[in-house]
């Protein structure tokens, strides 16, 4: 009987059963930033332990970080500044590789794990984050802990889990143009619900995943989280090797062929069985935007907003508190909707194609009076990469600010914030309620390329109209 990539990859790394359903798992990656571990480390210091490999340990700042003036310190915000100084404390005490300010690889600790080959197929990769799914594009087994887990892994690299089950879901279809990964994922989480991966793994796969960059399967995987799934991973394949090859973790020579052909042995077999198996067919899909206050709140541009009769009993209520806070009516549609501010950067979408695919719409357009436009790269890496394509030229020439990178506007722990109820059309993953730095603040969750055009607009709009160059704001 085949086996999925879930349980090749879990078995490799037991240590121990602990029970029938629970092991004792060593972590092969550990990524650290400043919000979840402070205590963790604390916690080592107190009972005089040391971290048990600190070679395989990484640690970033994302999550507090100014996006301008990023090295201008001490930072105003008092709670941000201690965050950093424990990290840059701990990181020197416990022998830890800190990817910080002034670091040439520092970003969102889920951009650049993928980019500097650190994220490998195969892995066990834990981060204090529940966006650490997003590794899982590379074919590795990636979940997000909480802090005292991350203290259990710097100490013994090794955490006691419940197995999961492995949901198979198939995407079939061809996506249309102006459909993005971000509105393949946004779909299945609108189908199979925010809880519905509880107690799963998402293996992604079927032509239309295979056909995704890695990019863009990075994008899916990212917002396994926000559909219950703690782990979503693609298998590996000729273009998870392609983009490995060269990056600076990533061995070299003979040595990389060796590590292909072992990733590629990784792969959930032909006859693997699931737990459950699901497709979704996205050809002719519209863009997809949520409307709500979570990301399974969504539906295609082209569509009217749900009535909350008509849907599941169990979403009703949700709606219902939903229509509350957003202001939005049962039964009308989104697009013309006036926008406030318009966000581009995060672990979703905050990538180099991210910022192509919305250069694409704002050459040659400006940002619409009174609308706040922000481009914040995932990295420094992709950040300088954009540069030397050119495209802060474009993000600035439309009127657009180019930022140091950082989580920013996705979570507003820094000073990127919404205010009163601004409506912002994000290319983050997540619309909860004051999400964004404001109590009453509301969020659009959409793709960077929609995000583009609702900038350019002043308007939630349709992106698939600019890129048929029907619009000529
Ligand atoms: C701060 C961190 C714990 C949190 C997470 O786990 O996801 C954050 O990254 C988020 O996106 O909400
Ligand atoms: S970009 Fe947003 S979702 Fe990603 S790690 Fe930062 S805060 Fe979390």
């Amino acid at each position: 009987m085949g086996r999925t990539l879930f349980t090749k990859v879990w078995d490799a790394h037991r240590v121990a059963a602990l029970s029938v359903t629970r092991d004792q798992l060593f972590i092969a990656l550990h990524l650290v930033h400043e919000v979840t571990s402070p205590q963790a480390f604390q916690a080592l210091r107190e009972r005089g332990l040391a971290v048990k490999y600190p070679q395989r340990t990484i640690a970033t700042v994302d999550h507090i970080v100014p996006t301008l003036q990023q090295q201008i310190r001490p930072y105003d915000d008092s709670l941000a500044e201690e965050m950093l100084q424990a990290l840059e404390t701990n990181t020197r005490e416990f022998g830890v590789r800190f990817l910080g300010l002034g670091s040439d690889h520092q970003g969102i600790v889920h951009i650049i794990g993928p980019e500097n080959g650190l994220t490998q197929p195969g892995m066990t990769i834990a981060c204090g984050d529940s966006h650490t799914s997003t590794h899982g594009a590379l074919g590795a087994i990636a979940f997000g802990i909480g802090t005292s887990q991350v203290r259990d892994v710097l100490a013994t690299q090794t955490l006691a889990l419940e197995r999961l089950k492995v949901r198979r879901i198939d995407v079939v279809g061809q996506r249309s143009p102006g459909v993005y990964a971000k509105d393949i994922v946004l779909r299945i989480i609108g189908t199979l619900g925010v809880k519905g991966g509880i107690g799963y793994a998402y293996e992604y796969g079927g032509p239309a995943i295979e056909d995704l960059s890695m990019e863009e399967r990075m994008t899916v995987c990212n917002m396994s989280i926000e559909g219950g799934a703690r782990i979503g991973y693609v298998n590996p394949d000729q273009t998870t090797f392609d983009y490995l090859r060269g990056r600076p973790f990533v061995p070299t020579g003979e040595a990389f062929d060796r590590a292909v052909h072992a990733w590629r042995d990784m792969a959930s077999d032909t006859d693997a069985v699931y737990d459950d198996r699901v497709t979704i067919a996205i050809e002719g899909m519209a863009p997809q935007v949520t409307w709500g206050i979570n990301p399974g709140q969504v539906v295609g541009i082209d569509q009217p907003l749900p009535q909350p009769d008509e849907l599941p009993a169990e979403e009703r209520e949700g709606a219902l508190q939903a229509y509350r806070h957003m202001g939005f009516e049962p039964g009308r549609k989104l697009l013309g909707e006036p926008v406030d501010v318009a966000f581009i950067g995060s672990c979703t979408n905050g990538r180099l194609s991210d910022f192509r695919a919305a250069a694409e719409v704002l050459r040659g357009r400006r940002v619409a009076a009174g609308v706040r436009a922000l481009a914040v790269p995932g990295s420094r890496r992709v950040k300088r990469q954009a540069e030397q394509e050119g495209l802060d030229r474009v993000f600035h020439d439309a009127g657009f600010a180019w930022r140091e990178p950082g989580c920013s506007l996705c979570l507003a722990m820094n000073p990127d914030k919404l205010a009163g109820r601004q409506l912002c059309a994000s290319s983050s993953n997540r619309n909860f309620i004051g999400r964004q730095g404001a109590p009453h603040g509301r969020t659009l969750l959409m793709s960077p390329a929609m995000v583009a055009a609702a900038a350019v607009s002043g308007s939630v709009a349709d992106v698939r109209d600019f890129l048929r160059g029907e619009r000529h704001d």
